[in-house]
């Protein structure tokens, strides 16, 4: 894992104006990106997200999923703040790719569940990384998080990676009746801690 900064550059954004860092993995040639809203030392917890790339989710609207529904969440609350973090790590389809994600999202729609369609495509449940987290928080200078997330992995691989997380800010936003089961495997397979009231709260969004 070689991380090296490239560059940064302002992203205005419905919610506020960003800074946003590029960053180049000089071994996969993927290319993250941070963005920061606000000033601190690097002592104070600041509130941020670890966001997973989902290209269907982020750009495209789709309802399969939550994603897109956390990431405007995460950057509305950040601005509302005036402070935080968001970086955005290109690892679609919780590692497999897009094409592979199309792929898994074929199986599901002859009934697969999200889980066991990575596992007949030959892929574990999820596949992704954390590890290009450190020299980007390094370069952004954050040590202490409040992390905005549902899956207590993210917290775990954090923590390993010796930033301190303060606090886990439940992120139960974008449920609707394409995602239901999908977040319920989330919740029942892959630990993602989700609350009874989200998944009782029928007929919302
Ligand atoms: N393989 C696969 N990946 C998916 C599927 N649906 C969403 N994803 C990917 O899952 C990643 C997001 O992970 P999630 O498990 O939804 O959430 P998380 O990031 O672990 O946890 P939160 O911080 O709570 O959002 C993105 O990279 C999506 O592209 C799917 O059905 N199959
Ligand atoms: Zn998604």
């Amino acid at each position: 894992m070689s991380i090296k900064y490239i560059a940064s550059s302002k992203l205005p954004t419905p919610w506020g104006v960003f800074a946003m860092h590029g960053f180049e993995d000089t071994e996969t040639g993927k290319e993250h990106i941070a963005l920061t809203l606000g000033e601190w030392d690097s002592q104070s917890p600041i509130l941020g997200r670890i966001h997973s790339e989902c290209l269907t989710g982020d750009a495209l609207f789709s309802l399969r999923c939550d994603c897109g529904f956390q990431l405007q969440t995460a950057m509305k609350n950040i601005a509302d703040v005036g402070q935080g973090f968001i970086l955005y790590l290109r690892q679609e389809g919780r590692g497999i790719g897009l094409l592979n994600k199309i792929r898994a999202y074929e199986l599901q729609d002859q009934g697969a569940n999200t889980v066991e369609a990575n596992e007949k495509l030959g892929f574990a449940a999820d596949m992704r990384k954390y590890d290009m987290i450190l020299p980007m928080m390094e370069k952004i200078g954050i040590q202490k998080v409040k992390l905005m997330t549902n899956n207590p992995r993210k917290v775990k691989a954090m923590k390993d990676l010796g930033i301190e997380v303060v606090e886990r800010i439940p992120l139960q936003v974008g449920k609707n009746r394409y995602n239901e089961s999908y977040l319920r495997t989330k919740s029942t397979q892959l630990g993602h801690l989700m609350s009874e009231d989200y998944f009782a709260d029928e007929g919302k969004e």
